[in-house]
C-alpha cells in the first residue's frame, strides 16, 4: 500500500478523518500518553510504532472510549466524541479488532456477521420505520450479512459453526464481525501476534484485500511489515509522539535511529 501514497493523498485531499488534541492519559502519576497530536486523513493506512510500552494500547483505548482520557480531546469526522460510550462510537464508524478473538465458536459463521451486524442501528429513523415493518428490516440484514460474507470469501459455509473453521477462516470472519459493524476507521491491534510467516502474509492480504476502502490504524512490532504496508507511520516513546512520516523517512529518521529502530534499519 506504500506505493499508493500518492493516489491515497489525492483521493483523500487533505480530508482528516481522526484527530486527537493534546491527549493524556494518566494511571496515577505516571503519564501513558502525554499529548498526543496525531490526525489522520481518510483513506490513509498508518501505522502506530514504538517500544514496549510506549503508550499504543492506552492510545487505541482512548480512540475507542476503553478508557477515559484524563486530558484532551479526540474528534472523529469532524465532531467531538471524547465523552461519548464505546459503542457509540462503533455506531459512528470506529471499528476495532480485538487480539482476543471476537467471534463466537458455537455460532454459525452468518451468526456472528449477523450478530455484529445487529448491533448497529446508525439511523434512527430507519430503525423506528424498521419496528412497523419487521420483514424489510429482516431483509435488509440478511443482505447485509450476505455481502460481509461474499467480501469475506465465507458465503459457502455460512452454516457451519465458527469453531470448525479452519485457522485462516477463523482470521476471515474476525474480519467480517468487524466489517458488519460499518466502519470508516479500523483499528488493529497488532493483528498477526503470534502467527507463522506464512498466517501474517495471509492475514495481511485479507486486510489489504477487504479494508481496502476503510481508514486503518494498526499497532504492530513487525517493522519490516509496517515499512510494507503504511502509507504513513506514527512513532511514539514514552507517551509520545516523536516522529511522523512515510516509511522511508521514518526508516531514516536518526532519532527513530536511536531511541527505537538502532541498527535494524540498514
Ligand atoms: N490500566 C493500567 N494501569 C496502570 N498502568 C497501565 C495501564 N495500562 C497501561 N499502563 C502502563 O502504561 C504504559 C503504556 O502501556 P501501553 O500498553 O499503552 O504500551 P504499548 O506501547 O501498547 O506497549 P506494548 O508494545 O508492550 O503493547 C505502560 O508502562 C503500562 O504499564
Amino acid at each position: 500500500m506504500a506505493m499508493e501514497t500518492t493516489e491515497t493523498n489525492q483521493r483523500t485531499a487533505g480530508e482528516t478523518i481522526l484527530e486527537t488534541e493534546e491527549l493524556v492519559k494518566k494511571f496515577g502519576q505516571f503519564t501513558a500518553t502525554d499529548h498526543i497530536n496525531l490526525t489522520v486523513e481518510r483513506g490513509e493506512f498508518r501505522s502506530i510504532i514504538g517500544p514496549n510500552g510506549a503508550g499504543k494500547t492506552t492510545l487505541f483505548n482512548l480512540i475507542t472510549g476503553a478508557l477515559p482520557a484524563t486530558e484532551g480531546a479526540v474528534y472523529f469526522d469532524g465532531e467531538e466524541i471524547t465523552s461519548l460510550s464505546p459503542s457509540e462510537r462503533v455506531r459512528r464508524g470506529i471499528g476495532r479488532s480485538f487480539q482476543i478473538s471476537n467471534i463466537f465458536g458455537g455460532l454459525t459463521v452468518r451468526e456472528n456477521v449477523r450478530l455484529a451486524s445487529q448491533s448497529l442501528d446508525r439511523d434512527q429513523y430507519n430503525f423506528l420505520q424498521s419496528l412497523f415493518k419487521p420483514t424489510e428490516r429482516y431483509d435488509s440484514m440478511n443482505d447485509r450479512t450476505d455481502r460481509i460474507l461474499d467480501r469475506i470469501g465465507l458465503r459457502d459455509v455460512a452454516d457451519e459453526t465458527a469453531d470448525a473453521l479452519p485457522y485462516g477462516d477463523k482470521r476471515r470472519l474476525e474480519i467480517g464481525v468487524v466489517l458488519a459493524t460499518e466502519p470508516d476507521l479500523v483499528l488493529f491491534d497488532e493483528p498477526t501476534a503470534g502467527m507463522s510467516v506464512e498466517e501474517t502474509q495471509e492475514t495481511i492480504d485479507l486486510i489489504e484485500e477487504v479494508l481496502v476502502d476503510q481508514t486503518l490504524l494498526l499497532i504492530e512490532h513487525d517493522i519490516e511489515l509496517v515499512m510494507e504496508l503504511s502509507d504513513h507511520i506514527t512513532v511514539l516513546n514514552r507517551g509520545e509522539i516523536l516522529a511522523e512520516g512515510t516509511p522511508d523517512e521514518i526508516a531514516t529518521n536518526s532519532d527513530v535511529q536511536d531511541a527505537y529502530l538502532g541498527g535494524m534499519m540498514e
